[in-house]
């Protein structure tokens, strides 16, 4: 810790010292408001220390003199506290190998986390009524909306008639064969162009592979999610890509800040973010706009028909608050929010995978030349390469934490563990994908593990020593998909809660992968080089990583 402090040099002076000349106070109050000034910046940097130091909820019970008996220990429980920042996946995993089914308590800074992975925990977990352990609490800690989405407050909103959940899950699955040709042409075209703009080192393109991947992301997104027309609206498009970075860090800052000054930093960063406002501004006119012709409608007069996510809200939504434009612009922020990023991670792990374990490319360009048209014209289809996506999310899982539900009420679990209002229970969603328990030889990557026995005794290779190979590679007893939910695959959440998105999000990959490796041969360009790091629970990629795209035709 000492050797932190030294790292960082603490600017002398008091806050109007460092504010410099502009403020031109009178020079017989200058030594009062100095010394107020030092008071107030004493004061805000004891309460940042107190919070850092001492939990929101003390562990130890309230604030209370038996605190300072145990100081080392408590200092201990927050120092580890403050390392889930950086090494969250390894203590839960941790938690996970000594606790031999039961459930494990976490804690971070902000928030006390128990981990249940049992199938009878989890489904205690998941069946508790959303009044008590709440998905939506969860998400306004995780997103701090209030300060990020323009003022959005999940708990003001009735949990049940949610349009999203609808829209996502049945009506934007259902509309995949109408959607996905189009997302075909336009991934390969967005691809193309984004390479071009990168720089050749050593005669090949150096191609940011996190960043290209987001941006491709980004469009098919908008498209699927708010229609053509707002592609087109170039500040549109580039507040998208910026609002999910923005986003994140504005709320993890917010996270970190003592409560009490949690309104005041939340509001100046939403002041100083654009991103939000100009998502807002594009989106209440047109969901305006849809609700006055919801009106008419009712009035039996001929309104344009739309085919899109805003639509699709609009015509799922039974409550109140969520049938006005505000309230719809707001689940299409957080739908927004929670289809970028996962989707891109996981895409960009899985062509990573796919130059680290080069054997997988022929069988999967041979599925992909025989069976892509029919995958686009049904949105299902490609079991081997879905396997293989899923096999690369498996052992690079963006997050290590699903099924979140933070407490509103006491609740306990049949075991007798104690889940406290503000607790969160959640599953260690990467230590169970690679427990032994589930998964044969689980470390070791089987692109195609996932298939059915049938399809992997007639996979064609035309190098018979790969195709013995990868045959012989670890294979699950029982095939099943990326999309799936069961008892050792947690990706999309459990229960009644889990990702409506799924669907989409798995055929967008394989439409992304699908075209990447039809067109481009693919390397990293050093493959020793660390590709992510973690920031909590999630996986990110680096940025850094480079990856050279060399199009097949040349
Ligand atoms: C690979 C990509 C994705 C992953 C891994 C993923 C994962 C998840 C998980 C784990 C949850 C449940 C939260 C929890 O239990 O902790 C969730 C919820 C959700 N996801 Fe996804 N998701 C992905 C893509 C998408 C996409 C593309 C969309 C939208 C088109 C989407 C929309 C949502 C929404 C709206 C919820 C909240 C559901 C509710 O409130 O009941 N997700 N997602």
């Amino acid at each position: 810790m000492a050797s932190y402090a030294r790292q960082i040099p603490w600017p002398t002076g008091t806050a109007l010292d460092l504010a410099g000349p502009q403020l031109a106070w009178p020079s017989s109050y200058r030594p009062a408001l100095s010394t107020v000034a030092s008071i107030v910046t004493g004061i805000i940097f004891t309460f940042l220390v107190y919070n850092a130091v001492v939990p929101e909820k003390s562990v130890l019970g309230n604030r209370t003199p038996s605190f300072h008996s145990e100081l080392v220990k408590h200092l201990r429980r927050r120092w580890r506290a403050w390392a889930f920042l950086f090494d969250a996946p390894n203590i839960i995993q941790d938690g996970f190998n000594t606790s031999h089914g039961q459930p494990f308590e976490v804690l971070a800074p902000d928030s006390r986390y128990v981990f249940v992975s049992s199938p009878e925990h989890i489904k205690e977990v998941e069946m508790s009524p959303e009044n008590v352990l709440s998905l939506y609490a969860a998400s306004q800690q995780v997103l701090q909306p209030q300060y990020t989405m323009h003022g959005f407050n999940w708990y003001e909103k009735p949990t049940e008639g949610v349009g999203f959940v609808r829209a996502l899950r049945t009506l934007l699955t259902n509309n995949l064969p109408e959607i996905l040709p189009n997302l075909g042409v336009v991934v390969r075209k967005r691809f193309a162009e984004l390479h071009k703009g990168h720089p050749i080192v050593n005669g090949v393109r150096h191609s940011p592979v996190a960043r290209m991947i987001t941006k491709t992301v980004v469009l098919a997104n908008v498209i699927s999610i708010f229609g053509k027309e707002l592609a087109k609206n170039d500040a549109f498009m580039e507040a998208a890509l910026t609002y999910t970075e923005e986003l994140v860090v504005s709320a993890e800052i917010v996270r970190l800040v003592p409560k009490m000054f949690r309104p005041i930093i939340g509001g100046l960063i939403s002041r100083r973010t654009k991103g939000h406002a100009v998502i807002w501004d594009s989106l209440l006119p047109i969901a305006q706009e849809r609700c006055k012709e919801r009106e008419l409608a009712s009035q039996g007069h001929a309104v344009p028909s739309h085919s899109d996510c805003i639509q699709w809200i609009l015509e799922s939504t039974s409550n109140k608050t969520s049938r006005t434009p505000q309230g719809i612009v707001h689940e299409l922020m957080a739908i927004w929010f929670a289809s970028v990023h996962p989707t891109s991670i996981t895409i960009t792990y899985a062509l990573q995978d796919l130059c680290l374990h080069p054997e997988y490319t022929s069988p999967l360009r041979l599925e992909i030349e025989r069976d892509y048209a029919r995958f686009e014209k049904s949105g299902h289809g490609l079991p081997l390469l879905d396997s293989f996506i899923k096999e690369s999310a498996r052992l690079s899982p963006v997050e290590a934490q699903s099924t979140r539900r933070c407490a509103l009420r006491p609740f306990s679990l049949s075991d007798g563990t104690k889940i406290d209002v503000g607790d969160w229970a959640s599953t260690p969603t990467a230590a169970i994908m690679q427990s032994a328990e589930f998964y044969p030889e689980p470390m070791r990557f089987s692109g195609f593990r996932f298939v059915p026995q049938e399809l992997l005794d007639s996979l064609d290779v035309s190098e018979p020593d790969e195709e013995a190979r990868l045959k012989a590679n670890p294979h699950q007893p029982s095939p099943s998909k990326l999309v799936d939910i069961d008892g050792s695959w947690y990706v999309w959440g459990a229960g009644r809660q889990t990702c409506p998105g799924r669907f989409y999000a798995a055929a967008l990959a394989k439409v992304i992968v699908a075209q990447i490796i039809s067109n481009y041969d693919l390397r990293l360009v050093d493959p020793e080089k660390p590709r992510w790091y973690t920031w909590r629970t999630t996986r990110v990629p680096r940025e850094e990583t480079l990856m050279v795209f060399t199009p097949r035709a040349e």
